[in-house]
């Protein structure tokens, strides 16, 4: 066990903190607490210093001077070191020396705090557990919407708010990505690249393109809301590397903005959690929302509904985020890392997406021949959906590559809200038919 009583090290002596990863969150959080060191003090009453660093190069130039603090190779004996008060985990990854690090400081007595989403999407409630057991904080603000103080706003600022519902834009990559797409009519490699280059991306981006780190993020989230425990495994998730730019525009003529939402409420069944490519209105708050930025929205039997929009990415916002909770643990701030005693959260029972109803966007390359339309909108009949709209669509490119141009065109179904079971059945029967070339591009539409 640490060898401070209160936990957070003498209120008079410098705080000192050991950070295992210096890359972009890293090096930023270095940075800040350079260049705030007075301003923080002046705040605290106490001194924030950073006594140990670990990385993988001890050469490579971060842009921070690290030649003032000492050395660790191994980031588990950092978050082991006598010299350190607060362990601070920015490595990344579920497993490997991120969990082996956090897991040893937090055995020792050691708090943590990191911005590891998918570590806590993984191993969150044990190591919430963890926590308590060796009772130390574990701070993971900066894990989900970046710069936003989500978590702080569900651990402690809500009372006695019950939550009936989180959405939101958690991954900022995807946000830009979409958002260049949209407004400047780049290509999806392009704008992947300049977000790499910002920082944005995780260092496998496919993590953000896929949809997994939206997942991640909703899965704490949806633990923080309805007291489960996080079940990242039972989150439905459709990525958006799928999406093209006639998707964007055809939305765009029909009133919407396409976003990755999260989306999780309760429901009979249990807790639907789910992350998909959205048709949302232009109108609405959320698709205003554009760029790096996230926005996550707290629907409660008490507040309407609270929307917390703000940097999702980007090394200073995210470290922001991670000093925040370096203050809350310096001032003593004792809250359990999921809100509630990991032995009072119950287990998360997944709801079947099968039962969602909603309305729906089908962009179909129906082939150029008698009767296929007829065919398609008979099957969507049989399937009992309702249309809302069929737009022909002569003027943009087959969806899919390589699907030939002259034998098809592009036709848009906008359905009213109908199950999503029998939107799949119906598409099954048409591609049987054989009146569609390639796959249908299905995306949900939500109305908030
Ligand atoms: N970038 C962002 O906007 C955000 C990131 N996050 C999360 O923050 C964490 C860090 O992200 P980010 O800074 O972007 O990642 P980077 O890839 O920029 O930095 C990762 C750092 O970890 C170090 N590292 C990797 N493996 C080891 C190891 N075995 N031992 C010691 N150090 C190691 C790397 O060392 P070296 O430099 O020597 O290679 C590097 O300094 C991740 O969990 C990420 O999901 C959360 C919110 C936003
Ligand atoms: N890659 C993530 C980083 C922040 O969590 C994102 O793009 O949101
Ligand atoms: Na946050």
């Amino acid at each position: 066990m640490a060898s401070h009583e209160s936990g957070n090290g003498d209120d008079r002596r410098p705080l000192r903190v050991g950070i295992s990863g210096l890359g972009t969150v890293g090096a930023a959080l270095i940075r800040i607490l350079t260049e705030d060191g007075e301003a923080i003090a002046r705040k605290l009453g106490r001194r924030v210093v950073v006594t140990a660093v670990s990385a993988r190069s001890r050469s490579r130039d971060r842009g921070v001077d690290i030649s003032g603090f000492t050395w660790f190779d191994d980031p588990v004996a950092l978050a082991k070191s006598e010299d350190i008060d607060l362990y601070v985990e920015l490595i990344g990854g579920e497993d490997g020396p991120a969990l082996a690090s956090v897991t040893a400081a937090l055995e020792r007595g050691t708090s943590v705090v990191t911005a590891n989403k998918a570590l806590l999407a993984r191993h969150g409630t044990a190591l919430a557990g963890l926590a308590e057991k060796c009772h130390v904080q574990l701070g993971f603000e900066a894990a989900v919407a970046g710069g936003i103080p989500v978590i702080k706003t569900l651990r402690e600022g809500l009372g006695s708010a019950a939550i009936t519902r989180v959405y939101g834009i958690m991954n900022g990559t995807c946000n830009y990505i979409l958002t260049r797409m949209g407004n400047e009519g780049i290509g999806f490699e392009e704008c992947l690249r300049d977000a790499q280059d910002l920082g944005y991306a995780e260092s496998d981006p496919t993590f953000d393109i896929e949809g997994f780190d939206t997942a991640h993020k909703l899965a704490i989230l949806a633990s923080l809301c309805f007291e489960t425990e996080i079940a990242a495994d039972q989150v439905m998730v459709e990525g958006i590397s799928r999406i093209t730019q006639a998707d964007i525009k055809v939305a765009a003529d029909l009133g919407y903005k396409i976003k990755l939402l999260g989306m999780a409420r309760k429901v009979e069944d249990g807790i639907e959690q789910r992350v998909h490519p959205t048709l949302v209105r232009k109108s609405s708050a959320i698709a205003g929302v554009d760029g790096v930025l996230n926005a996550v929205a707290l629907e409660t039997n008490h507040v309407q509904e609270l929307l917390l929009a703000g940097p999702g990415a980007g090394g200073e916002a995210t470290a922001a985020s991670v000093l925040s909770d370096i203050l809350d643990f310096a001032r003593g701030g004792h809250v359990p890392p999921l809100g509630v005693p990991v032995a009072e959260l119950d287990p998360c029972q997944r709801a079947p997406m099968r039962i969602h109803e909603g309305g729906y966007y089908i962009r179909l390359n129906a082939k150029d021949v008698p009767g296929a339309l007829a065919a398609i909108a008979t099957r969507m009949g049989e399937g009992n959906i309702s249309l809302e709209s069929v737009i022909q669509r002569p003027d943009l490119r087959a969806s899919e590559p390589g699907v030939p141009e002259e034998n098809s065109r592009t036709v848009v179904l906008i359905t009213h809200e109908t199950l999503e079971s029998a939107v799949r059945d119906a598409l099954e029967r048409i591609a049987r038919d054989g009146f569609i070339v390639g796959q249908p591009q299905l995306i949900r539409i939500e109305e908030f």
